[in-house]
């Protein structure tokens, strides 16, 4: 006998997973739910993760003035004193206004949006928990997606008071603009956030118990943030434990295994997060977590109960939200028997520093650790025009090329739109390109996208050095000697 359930598919989380998880179906004319408490529409993304800190981060930069200093000098500012409430009013309209576009997207796709706290009662059955009206409900789907994304990892010796010692969704909470703080955590949360900090003016010291920091990115990309960080005054501390983290009314001591004492105002943690999977009794589906809180899933996106997925950070890697709303688009299809293709191989990693960070595909690294030969072409923004108009005089592009091939094996950009660049060389990468198709072509002048061109003539200037005197070397009388 067939079943008839509530919905076609029900989606539990309405972060960027979940939301395309439910779009998606929509449009292949299922019926679909989405369930996430009032407060969280739109997720971590939209509340306290991606959107939020990108938003301070945008104000930022415009309130302090810092990428105008190089036209009108090191005093330059837009606003002198600049505090919380100028910062949080600009996240406070971006964060209404992304919310309502989601609730509109799900309204006008005919998804039910639930207030709620969903849990299985069993693989088809949730029970929905609304604490803000009292209420209980349960409801079921032949198909569900798990969207429920991750929270952040609170070490369970460190007390956080969530005034002085804060995780990092926490910091949105901050009542001033401290002088001082202690960012334990150098993943790409804590440099972003601390960079940011030290844009405003705040002592920066960043505790990583590695020996260093976005060790993923190029180097010399790294190299260049730490010596931009360590001239806003921002101090580091790797391969250091935080051991504790006293606090008073006065302020906090974090104090190292190595015994070193750091004095700050606030400390914020940004070591890492765990899967939001606690609340859903997944033993009732049949389901298990790691010990990090994560799903486990298979290429469609399936967990090891066939009518269920889980999309977004609850599967762990990569945990951006770029991803997750392809993974949303995807299980849904799968779930549906739409046919769809699997993920491009090459994806973009974006790190909003200041100055910001991007790269798609491989890294000098990587490419001699496995004996690819490649030549490197740089191109540096103080010698684009554009660059000289902005007044960016420390921004570059790096293409690695296949030496013999010319395909181009990885871009990676450091400075003013490099989360944007990066996706013209991730474009001809993914097509197959080589840089041959960048030396031939024109670019707009005066942009930043020159970058490219100038990059690409680099690499031919050096392949056609070596190439040269390799020909030299055979076409030369033999030697006497
Ligand atoms: C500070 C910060 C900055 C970031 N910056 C970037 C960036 O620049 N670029 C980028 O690509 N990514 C960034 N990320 C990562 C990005 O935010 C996540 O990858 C993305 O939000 C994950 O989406 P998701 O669909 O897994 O759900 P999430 O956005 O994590 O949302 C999950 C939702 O599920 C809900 N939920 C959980 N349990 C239940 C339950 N039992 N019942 C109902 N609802 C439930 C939660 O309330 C939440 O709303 C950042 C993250 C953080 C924290
Ligand atoms: N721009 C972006 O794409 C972006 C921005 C922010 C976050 N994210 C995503 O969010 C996720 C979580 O980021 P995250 O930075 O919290 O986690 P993470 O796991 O990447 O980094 C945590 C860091 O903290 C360090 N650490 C842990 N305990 C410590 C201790 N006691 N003392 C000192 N150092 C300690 C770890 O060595 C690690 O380097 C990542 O997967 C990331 O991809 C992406």
């Amino acid at each position: 006998m067939e079943h008839t359930y509530d919905f076609d598919l029900a989606v539990i989380g309405s972060g960027p997973g979940g939301q395309k998880a439910a779009v998606q179906a929509a449009k292949l004319g299922k019926r679909v739910c989405v369930i996430d408490s009032k407060q969280m529409v739109g997720g971590v993304c939209v509340n306290t993760g991606t959107i939020p800190s990108k938003t301070l981060r945008e104000a930022v930069l415009y309130l302090t003035g810092m990428q105008q200093r190089d036209m009108y000098g090191a005093s330059y500012r837009v606003k002198n004193e600049i505090t919380i409430s100028d910062l949080l009013s600009r996240l406070q309209h971006v964060i209404g206004r992304e919310i309502e576009v989601i609730r509109n997207q799900l309204l006008r796709n005919h998804i039910e949006l639930m207030a709620g706290t969903a849990s299985f009662l069993d693989p088809h059955t949730l029970s929905i928990d609304d604490e803000s009206h009292g209420m209980m409900r349960t409801l079921t789907a032949d198909k569900i997606v798990v969207a429920t994304g991750t929270t952040p990892a609170r070490p369970p010796s460190i007390e956080f008071d969530g005034v002085r010692v804060l995780d990092s969704d926490q910091i949105l909470t901050l009542e001033k603009v401290p002088d001082s703080l202690v960012v334990v955590g150098a993943g790409v949360i804590g440099v972003e956030y601390a960079s940011i900090f030290a844009a405003l003016g705040t002592r920066v010291t960043l505790v990583e118990k590695r020996a260093q920091m976005l060790d993923f990115c190029d180097p010399e990309i790294v190299e260049s943030l730490k010596f931009h960080l360590r001239d806003l005054s921002m101090s580091f501390r790797f391969g250091e434990e935080v051991q504790s983290v006293e606090s008073s009314g006065h302020g906090t001591i974090t104090t190292l295994a190595s015994g070193k004492r750091i004095a700050a105002e606030v400390v914020m943690y940004s070591a890492g997060r765990q899967g939001n999977t606690g609340q859903l009794n997944l033993d009732l589906a049949g389901l298990e977590a790691d010990k990090r809180g994560r799903l486990v899933v298979d290429e469609f996106y399936t967990t090891a109960v066939p009518n269920i997925y889980a999309v977004g950070d609850v599967i762990g890697f990569p945990a951006l939200a770029a991803t997750s709303m392809d993974q949303g688009r995807l299980a849904a299809a799968y779930a549906f028997g739409e046919t769809a293709n699997e993920l491009h191989h090459l994806q973009p990693i974006g790190i909003y520093t200041i100055p910001e960070i991007s790269y798609c595909g491989r890294s000098e690294v990587e490419l001699t650790k496995d004996a690819v030969p490649f030549e490197v072409g740089i191109s540096r923004y103080r010698e684009l025009a554009r660059g000289q108009i902005i007044g960016d005089s420390y921004g570059m592009l790096k293409l690695i090329v296949h030496s013999d091939t010319h395909e181009i094996l990885g871009v990676h950009v450091f400075g003013t739109n490099a989360t944007e660049l990066v996706h013209i060389g991730q474009a001809v990468m993914g097509c197959g390109g080589t840089v041959d198709y960048l030396v031939n072509t024109v670019f707009n002048y005066p942009t930043l996208s020159e970058a490219y061109k100038v990059a690409a003539l680099d690499v031919a200037n050096k392949l056609r050095a070596v190439a040269r005197i390799t020909n030299q070397m055979l076409t030369s009388e033999p030697s006497l000697l």
